[in-house]
Formats: C-alpha cells, sequence, structure tokens
C-alpha cells in the first residue's frame, strides 16, 4: 500500500531528504549560489542577504529558544538553549564583521525592515514552533540548518575567489557546524519515533516548506526583494 510508505518512523531524516531532493538540486544551481562559488555574486545581493540575515537570525533564536521551552528532555532542551545562544553570538558577529567591511553599521542593519520573504519565512517557523508539537517545530526548523550545512560541504570544495564569500563557506563548511547539525538530525530521528504517524506527516510537510522558503531566501537576495506598493 503506498499510503503505508511516507512517513515512517525509522529514520525520519532519511525520508524528510528525500522530499526536498528536486528542491535541493534548484537551490545549488541558484545564480545566488553559484556567483557565491565562482566569486560573481554582485557586492549588492550580498549585502542584501546579510542584513535580511541577520533580522533573520533573531527570529530564528527566538524560535529555537521557544522549541528549547517545548522539549520533552532536559538534554534537548539545553542543547537548543544552547544553539539560540551560539546563533546570536557567533553568526550574528560573523556577519557583523563582514557587514562593516561593507561599511553597514549593526545599528542600520537593525534598522532595517524585513523583506517580505524574509518575514514569511521567520512567521512560519515561530508560528510552527509555537502552535505545533516539539517533533513538528523541530521538523519545521531542521532545514534551516541541514541545507546550509550541505550547501557548505558542497561550495567549500570549489572554493570562491571572493575572500568575503569564502569566509561565510567556511563556517558552514566546518566542523564545528557539523556537530550542531549533528545533534540536530539525532533529536528529529529521535523525536519522530516517538510521534503519532499524523504529526509525522504534518512534520514532513513542514519540513517541505522550510526548505522551499530556504530555496526563496537566496531568491529574495538575488532580487533584492523589496516591498510592494
Ligand atoms: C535563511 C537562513 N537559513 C539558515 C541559516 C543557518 O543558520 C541562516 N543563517 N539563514
Amino acid at each position: 500500500m503506498l499510503a503505508a510508505l511516507p512517513c515512517r518512523a525509522a529514520d525520519f531524516t532519511t525520508e524528510q531528504w528525500s522530499a526536498i531532493g528536486q528542491i535541493y538540486a534548484k537551490t545549488l544551481a541558484h545564480p545566488f549560489l553559484k556567483g557565491l562559488s565562482d566569486g560573481t555574486l554582485p557586492r549588492e545581493c550580498f549585502q542584501f542577504y546579510l542584513i535580511q540575515d541577520s533580522l533573520y537570525l533573531r527570529a530564528f533564536a527566538q524560535a529555537l529558544n521557544l522549541l528549547a521551552a517545548k522539549a520533552p528532555r532536559e538534554d534537548w532542551s539545553l542543547t537548543l538553549a544552547q544553539h539560540s545562544i551560539d546563533t546570536l553570538k557567533e553568526e550574528r558577529r560573523m556577519h557583523q564583521v563582514v557587514l562593516a567591511s561593507y561599511g553597514v553599521t549593526p545599528a542600520m542593519a537593525a534598522a532595517a525592515e524585513m523583506a517580505p520573504t524574509n518575514a514569511a519565512y521567520t512567521n512560519h517557523l515561530l508560528a510552527a514552533v509555537q502552535r505545533l508539537t516539539f517533533s513538528e517545530g523541530l521538523s519545521a526548523m531542521l532545514p534551516c540548518y541541514w541545507i546550509y550545512w550541505e550547501v557548505g560541504k558542497q561550495l567549500v570544495r570549489q572554493g570562491s575567489r571572493n575572500k568575503d564569500y569564502q569566509r561565510w563557506i567556511d563556517n558552514y563548511a566546518g566542523e564545528e557546524y557539523a556537530t550542531t547539525v549533528r545533534q540536530v538530525l539525532a533529536m528529529m530521528n529521535e523525536s519522530a519515533s516517538q510521534a503519532s504517524p499524523d504529526q509525522r506527516r504534518e512534520a514532513l510537510r513542514l519540513f517541505v516548506r522550510s526548505a522551499r522558503y530556504e530555496y526563496l531566501f537566496w531568491d529574495m537576495a538575488w532580487r533584492r526583494e523589496q516591498w510592494q506598493p
């Protein structure tokens, strides 16, 4: 029976990744990532991305804290709360170093408004962790971790001619980031194994949606998306 196949409990993350195969392939082929890799990405696009991403990371860290509060295990709460702190400290510091070299002060970045895609994506994450079960919320958050890791590993093979772009790539291709992502993957598999089939189905749907938003986030930066009117 076909209906019995999707959303099985064992190795849920394998199933999640296979559900976004096409989305991930399109992501790697996107001109933003191609440009990051070959160094031809226009400076204004990267700057737009960094400003939007610093706004994104604040919401992401908030979502992690909400998820930490819902975790059924104390060690998971601790891990997620730690990731929230790391997100705010490490990633934002890196962004600020790079942004400063682009002449953007932290105040300028903080005063910027979220572009439509960014607002939609962060609202999707915050709604999922707030309204749904731990497992479903975690599934919505997972593409943020996982896709960046995969992209980092892929892009580091080629390297970039632009040193700012290279620094960005190195951050996500590094061992420290890998450890972080592996923690969340293990948590996802364990948590999904205890969820109901309906919850797993919903978790998968949220995962796919977040993967689509990840794609759209690059596209947003590439287009330097603005609110209309
Ligand atoms: C949009 C987005 N997704 C994921 C990450 C990885 O934390 C990030 N920095 N930005």
